[in-house]
């Protein structure tokens, strides 16, 4: 409630509009019920001809248009207010999601993210397109339609103030249960829709399994679910709708009786005064009950940005960095600080991770599968934050840097670089801290040996590639990946070495790019082969997490037995 609170609070001009507008609806509706009372007056106690009365219709007319255009223009205005508070909303996560890159990917499903992004934001609509309007009109336009009444007939004004707090009284109590269950039905959407991305994105692989059927009954479960949750918000609605209307009617049933009754059986009231209260009697529970119902929808807004803060707090303001600026470009050193981290308790666990790599070496993470390796490299990138100890770079800790900085300098190869939709040459242009030229482009892709093979497609560097083009092999996507590293120049290097075997060619490539790459950067490979093992300066072999050896390849083939057994296995068995 209170981020919608803030963000009212920063439409002030609005505000004021909205009071405005307000105040002259509730003037012009006594003025509309006067006219009007005054032409039937006329005519039929009167009996005035139609030129008595061409001044009342004119007075009439253009009191019907100026209402007309003052809610035009109040609508408008709530409108306004909402979709600016959408629009900033959905930068700000925007904002969030691009600024903890990995953290947001690691944790949480991407479709989760897109129905908070696309689905809450345009629940807070109501908020300020429906429920703020109304509650300036209900607070305004009842107190002067009130007055109105009580200077014409205190009882009728008395009755009206007496039957009026129902209706509030009946909005706060559905109101407390619709916010209820709007959250409940918002993260049964979320739930749902990140569970229909996830099983969208891997549809082959469940064809495969022949579990399409399973996962497809899991989808309509899922589906039904929230089906239900929005039902229960319906019945909610029409409920409420109802019983709003029900005290309504009673309540203008009550007056209407009350001045049936003062003007025929006891002749106290004249026709004029009985009519004008009994045309602004709805006006006055109109706006009440209006409110009521826009209420209903203001809470459902409530539960929409309570799920949208939840999903802004979850990932920090900067990530944790700080501002410290990195001094030249030359590669730093990288020192591991008794690093620790776990993915929870009862989880995977690194324990107490030292090494010192100098400016420019050759590192290789070691061990058998599930050791820890792609973790470990995860940390060294700053994609995850150490739980204790830290990864300086050049003597200071990473968060110590201004992210842009460090990650300016870092060039992560994964196994499964990511192609986005658009061209090669975009695709390409992405490693780059700036605008590449062409030349540096193509350049870039004739270091990583992707010249060749993109030059022969028909349409060259806008080949569209990624989802909504044409696919990539594995070992052309890790030669693309390269290109980006060699626009981008970087000083660090992580490199997720492929553990499936490579062609001859593209091996030699990717060895002879590395090399380059090498000759200005701190290398440290996730190393599968044992030419990128026995190459490296230093070696961090891993086993469960822990680093249980680490030195060159002649070090370790001395200190280590299971160094020894792993390398030995490579070599099929015989003693090197
Ligand atoms: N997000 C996660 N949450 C919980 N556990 C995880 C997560 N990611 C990885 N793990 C677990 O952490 C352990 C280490 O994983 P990691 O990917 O670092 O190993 P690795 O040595 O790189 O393995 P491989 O050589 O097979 O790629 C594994 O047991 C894995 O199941």
């Amino acid at each position: 409630m209170n981020e919608l609170k803030n963000r009212l609070s920063a439409q002030r001009r609005s505000m004021i509009s909205l009071l405005l507008f307000s105040v002259l609806l509730g003037f012009l509706a006594i003025l509309q019920a006067y006219f009007l009372v005054s032409a039937v007056d006329l005519v039929f106690l009167k009996e005035a001809v139609f030129s008595d009365i061409l001044m009342v219709l004119i007075g009439l007319f253009i009191v019907l248009l100026a209402r007309t255009a003052v809610s035009y223009w109040n609508g408008r205005t709530g409108i306004r207010m909402a979709s600016k508070v959408k629009a900033d909303l959905r930068r700000e996560l925007l904002n969030r999601f691009s600024t903890s890159p990995v953290q947001s990917s690691v944790s949480g499903q991407s479709g989760r993210k897109v129905s908070v992004m696309l689905d809450a934001v345009d629940e807070v609509d109501s908020y300020f397109s429906e429920y703020i309007p109304q509650v300036f009109q209900a607070s305004i336009i009842p107190v002067f339609v009130l007055i109105a009444v009580f200077t014409q007939h205190v009882n009728s004004g008395l009755i009206m103030l007496i039957t009026a707090p129902f209706i509030p009284v009946f909005m706060i109590v559905i109101g407390i249960q619709t916010k209820k269950k709007s959250e409940e039905q918002l993260e049964k959407m979320a739930a749902f829709s990140g569970q229909f991305l996830d099983k969208l994105q891997g549809l082959t692989t469940l064809k495969l399994f022949g579990k399409a059927k399973r996962q497809k009954d899991e989808i309509e479960k899922g589906s039904i679910g929230f089906r239900e949750a929005t039902m229960e918000i319906l019945k909610i609605a029409f409920m409420n709708s109802f019983a709003l209307e029900v005290i309504t009617m009673l309540s203008i049933g009550l007056v209407a009786l009350e001045l049936a009754i003062q003007l025929i059986i006891y002749e106290s009231i004249a026709f004029f005064t009985a009519f004008f209260v009994l045309l602004l009697v709805p006006e006055f529970y109109n706006s009440l009950k209006d409110l009521g119902n826009a209420f209903h929808n203001g809470k459902s807004s409530m539960g929409a940005a309570a799920k949208i803060q939840e999903e802004l707090d979850q990932y920090g303001e900067n990530g944790g960095w700080e501002s410290l600026q990195f001094n030249g470009d030359g590669a730093p050193a990288i020192q591991l600080d008794d690093i620790s981290f776990s993915y929870g308790e009862e989880r995977f666990a690194l324990r107490n991770i030292n090494a010192f790599l100098p400016p420019g070496s050759q590192a290789a993470i070691a061990g058998k599968s599930g050791s820890g390796k792609t973790t470990l490299l995860h940390l060294i990138a700053g994609l995850v934050t150490p739980d204790e100890g830290h990864v300086q770079a050049d003597g200071n800790p990473l968060s110590a840097y201004q992210e842009k900085e460090w990650f300016n300098r870092l060039s992560y190869i994964t196994q499964h670089p990511y192609i986005f939709s658009g061209t090669i040459r975009e695709n390409i242009a992405i490693g780059a801290n700036g605008n590449p030229s062409e030349e540096h482009i193509k350049m870039a892709a004739k270091q990583a040996g992707l010249s060749k093979m993109i030059e022969e497609l028909e349409h060259g560097y806008d080949t569209p590639v990624g989802e909504a083009g044409r696919g990539l092999s594995g070992g052309e996507k890790q030669r693309l990946a390269l290109a980006r590293a060699f626009l981008k120049k970087p000083s660090v290097i992580l490199f997720d070495e492929p553990t499936t075997g490579l062609d001859l060619y593209t091996e030699q490539i990717l060895q002879a790019s590395i090399d380059e790459l090498a000759e200005h950067a701190t290398i440290i490979t996730v190393a599968h082969r044992l030419h990128t093992i026995r190459n490296a300066d230093i070696i961090l072999f891993l086993e469960d997490g822990k680093v249980a050896a680490s030195g060159n390849h002649d070090k370790l083939m001395e200190t280590s037995p299971a160094y020894k057994a792993m390398v030995t296995a490579q070599q099929g068995g015989q003693q090197s």
